[in-house]
């Protein structure tokens, strides 16, 4: 059985042809009901290993589909004959008012990652699009996820949407913000280096292609994706690096003191580290909650020089941060302390970037490394506005923040996290604070914390409340947890169904990793034994 789920449908790539047929079916459906507007669709399975594949729909504003349309999603991808299916697209066209055969025609841009089932499984969606008359599909070719969502978001705004314009659009505002640096005096070679793990992925290639246009980095890619330099995702990449918290393949003592960052398999999220010592395989891990924390600073120092510390100078911002239940409580606490909003989603970046919209400036990520910052339209206009009414007095440092900031909404990747472009606001920003490494990571320090998964009978029965953080089905259990987590000092304990997987997820803090272990492994002996160990 095949469910939309967090990031579409999975499984192994070679049972996935009839779910990614239909997810053409659908793709092209969307697309007719937003009047003819380019969707996208992509056949990735991102950190999966290799033999996994999946397909996902990019909705027509660059973003993840509409969760209305996940449950017929679903129905269709599990349609178990060929009428039922036929009778699944005409009862839904009808519920949805979408005219088949007339009007519009539709549109669905296509690409995939480097597995090897991508190529048959792009020629299925190409068929289930091409079912429904008309319809026009447009290979754009082996892309990482973030590209395919720039170009679907771009091309229904008019604008430049080939995947040259999005280099061209990433370096040139790299390099504007890096000559916006506060006395800029270059850096030393050892900041400028930057060696990228590309979890031999598309991420490594694309930045392969790229790198020679950025200014003052000098970038080495491994795990490049290039043919015999390893496998995808296998023990490399940002998912790897974010959860063993150890070094992935090609990495050793002779990377000691340089800024290392991980792509996952199809370059939508991102992590930094450092090699501690020569000695150990451990490293110093910057997740996501860390990048999110520098860019907020970033954007609040920009935002404080044009407006004051009140925010009622010339560009009064609503600037707001959202994080889930898996945010280390030290990041939360830390950008409370900043005096921001902080709001918290359920966990799948299709929840986190539709409240992060409801901002001027709504700055989200989640723990593992994806996310972005994004800049309302009307916002941006005012921006906009505001940078050219300074420009008479250029190099002020109000025009120059406004003109930061400018520079920042073209360079990250407005539809949807993108680790490339994530990965270049980093650079300009520690360049920006001469920071090191070091100074980002000391930050704040993260809480020990442990997550466990736990086999059940039926996760579902686990039904959450509170942005997930709290559970209130079946009864008692959110007790019990109540009760464990007192014991522990900075202890803070959840429970939720995964939506990826068939298990129970228990996340646990406190303030030693014995003791995060601990309340982690006693709430999970709790949902074992009521829910049914299995
Ligand atoms: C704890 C964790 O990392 N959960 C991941 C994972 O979702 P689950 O619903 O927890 O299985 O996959 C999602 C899709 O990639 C990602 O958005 C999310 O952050
Ligand atoms: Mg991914």
């Amino acid at each position: 059985t095949f469910s939309y789920g967090t990031a579409g449908f999975r499984a192994d790539g070679s049972t996935m042809a009839p779910a990614v047929c239909r997810a053409g079916i659908v793709a092209a459906l969307r697309s007719l009901k937003l009047g003819g507007a380019a969707v996208g669709l992509v056949i990735t399975a991102s950190h999966n290993p290799v033999a996994d594949n999946g397909v996902k729909i990019v909705d027509a504003d660059g973003g993840m589909m509409s969760q209305a349309w996940e449950p017929f999603s679903d129905a269709l991808a599990n349609a178990p004959t060929p009428d039922a299916l036929l009778q699944l697209v005409l009862q839904f066209a009808k519920d949805e008012g979408i005219t088949l055969g007339g009007g519009h025609s539709a549109q669905v841009l296509l690409a995939r990652d480097t597995r090897p089932t991508g190529e048959y499984l792009l020629h299925v969606a190409v068929k289930g699009i091409s079912t429904i008359v008309g319809s026009v599909a447009l290979d754009m070719g082996i892309l990482t996820t973030p590209q395919l969502h720039w170009m679907v978001r771009n091309k229904n705004r008019g604008l430049k949407a080939s995947e040259a314009d999005y280099f061209t659009q990433i370096a040139e505002s790299f390099r504007h913000l890096l000559e916006l640096t506060p006395d800029d005096k270059g850096i030393d070679d050892l900041n400028e280096k930057l060696i990228v793990d590309g979890a031999n992925g598309i991420g490594g290639l694309k930045l392969e292609q790229i790198k020679s246009n950025l200014a003052r980095l000098d970038i080495l890619v491994r795990n490049s994706g290039k043919e015999g330099e390893g496998i995808l995702n296998e023990r490399c990449g940002a998912d790897f690096v974010q959860k063993e918290k150890v070094l992935p393949l090609g990495f050793g003592p002779n990377d000691v003191g340089v800024r290392c960052a991980s792509f996952d398999g199809d370059a939508d999220r991102l992590v930094y580290f450092h090699v501690t010592s020569p000695s150990k395989t451990s490293v110093d891990l910057v997740d996501g909650d860390k990048i999110l924390s520098l860019f907020v600073l970033f954007i609040r120092e920009q935002l404080d020089i044009i407006n004051g510390e009140d925010n009622k100078g010339l560009l009064p911002t609503r600037f707001g941060v959202v994080q889930t239940a898996y945010a280390n409580g030290a990041s939360t606490e830390f950008l409370k302390n900043l005096g921001l909003e902080v709001v918290f989603t359920s966990t799948g970046v299709k929840y986190l970037h539709k409240k992060a919209l409801e901002y001027d400036i709504g700055v989200y990520f989640e723990a593992n490394g994806h996310g972005t910052v994004l800049f309302n339209d009307e916002f941006v206009s005012r921006l906009e506005s505001l940078t050219a009414r300074l420009s008479e007095a250029a190099g002020s440092p109000q025009h120059q923040a406004a003109s930061r900031l400018v520079a920042a909404s073209q360079l990250i990747n407005q539809a949807v996290g993108d680790a490339i472009s994530g990965m270049l606001l980093v650079e300009a920003v520690l360049q920006h604070k001469r920071w090191s490494f070091q100074n980002w990571c000391d930050l704040y320090t993260d809480l020990p914390s442990k997550q466990l998964k736990v086999k059940v009978k039926d996760r579902t029965s686990i039904v959450t409340t509170d942005a997930e953080r709290k559970v209130c089905q079946p009864s008692g259990l959110q007790e019990l947890i109540d009760k464990e987590v007192v014991n522990y000092s900075h202890g803070r304990c959840f429970v939720r169904p995964s939506g990826t997987e068939d298990v129970v997820r228990v996340y646990a803090e406190a303030s030693t990793v014995e003791a995060a272990e601990s309340l982690a492994k006693s709430v999970a002996q709790h949902v074992e034994r009521i829910l049914g160990f299995c």
